[in-house]
């Protein structure tokens, strides 16, 4: 098997349009042959990594019922701790994993939606700053990538900034902690990611694709570069150019540690197919809502408000109807 490709996106900072559309094309090459790969990059920021581990370290570290205070479940915008067992994604599975969920902070009084408000935080000093500072830095990676995308698929390079003013692109901080008595199943059930693209570095193995022959392969990691992967909403913009890949995390016995960064766009805005020249093979999904939907369909405390009649979601698709559905 070839491994997955590794795409060089210094030049994105380049002030030369030739060298951005020299990683454009490469990137464009490597995202229609595999949905998964890897980006380095000098403007890659390490020492803001190692920070946020340390804090997610920290913020893991302490008691559950310090953690519940913090609750994903008494955010306004979908942000907060998330609990072994409060995700699930297969029936009947629970994963042994634990995260801390980091939305756009959106302090507006107008405008707000179910993903769109401010983010709730621990008390713990240092944390939120390192988080926050982190988020910026790989929101800025991320629209870096877009312009290249946007390059890519033929539009004008900011293309997508009038459509990027407030996204609920998600940061999340998941620990997977130490189980001796692992087995080689589903640490996350195999899903497609929701939003555009993801951007995640972990600091041990154990994320799985299913590959274009079929089967579970392990995807390693590269010293100096992050995962990358399509999501299902790039999947729709390209026209099926990019295919947003299931994948999921295997149980290892080692603790891990791993922060993926989904990209998005605005919630309002309509994802639709953006190539001219082809039919469009998708129809057009209201992205904010499929984020939405998605996330209720998997997290106990939207599910009991539903259950409740609390929360009524509309236009409602089942899980997996995106992705490689050979496994
Ligand atoms: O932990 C990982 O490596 C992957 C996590 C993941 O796939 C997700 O959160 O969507
Ligand atoms: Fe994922």
């Amino acid at each position: 098997m070839r491994s997955l490709p590794i795409i060089d996106i210094s030049n994105l900072v380049s002030a030369s349009r030739d060298d951005r559309i020299a990683v454009a094309h490469a990137l464009d090459r490597a995202c229609a042959e595999s949905g998964f790969l890897y980006i380095s990059g000098k403007q890659l920021d390490w020492a803001l990594f190692r920070r946020l581990h340390s804090r997610a370290i920290a913020y893991f570290a302490l008691e559950q019922t310090a953690k519940m205070e913090s609750y994903i479940g008494r955010s306004q915008n979908h942000s907060g701790y998330v609990p072994v067992g409060e995700e699930q994604f297969g029936e009947g599975v629970v994963d042994l994993k634990e995260a801390y969920d980091v939305n756009y902070d959106y302090l507006h009084a107008e405008g707000r939606r179910p993903l769109l408000g401010p983010n709730l935080w621990p008390e713990m000093a240092g944390f939120r700053d390192d988080v926050m500072a982190y988020y910026a830095h790989i929101m800025d990676i991320g629209r870096q990538l877009f312009g290249a995308f946007a390059l890519a698929l033929g539009l004008d390079e900011d293309h997508f900034d009038a459509h990027r003013l407030n996204p609920p692109s998600q940061l999340r901080l998941i620990h997977y902690p130490r189980d001796d008595s692992a087995q080689d199943r589903p640490g996350i059930g195999a899903h497609t990611d929701y939003e555009c693209f993801t951007l995640l570095f972990a600091t041990v193995p154990g994320l799985q694709i299913v590959s274009r022959q079929g089967g579970w392969i392990d995807v390693p990691l590269v010293e100096g570069a992050m995962i990358m992967n399509i999501g299902d909403m790039m999947e729709i913009l390209s026209n099926g150019r990019y295919l947003a890949t299931r994948h999921r995390v295997k149980k290892v016995r080692e603790e891990r540690y791993s922060f993926p960064m989904f990209h998005t766009c605005d919630y309002d805005y309509v994802v639709a197919p953006l190539t001219n020249d082809e039919a469009p093979r998708y129809a057009p999904l209201k992205g904010g809502e499929h984020l939405f939907n998605q996330t209720a369909q998997t997290f106990a405390y939207l599910k009991r408000r539903i259950a409740a009649g609390d929360l009524a979601l509309t236009d409602v698709m089942p899980l997996h109807s995106f992705g490689r559905r050979d496994v």
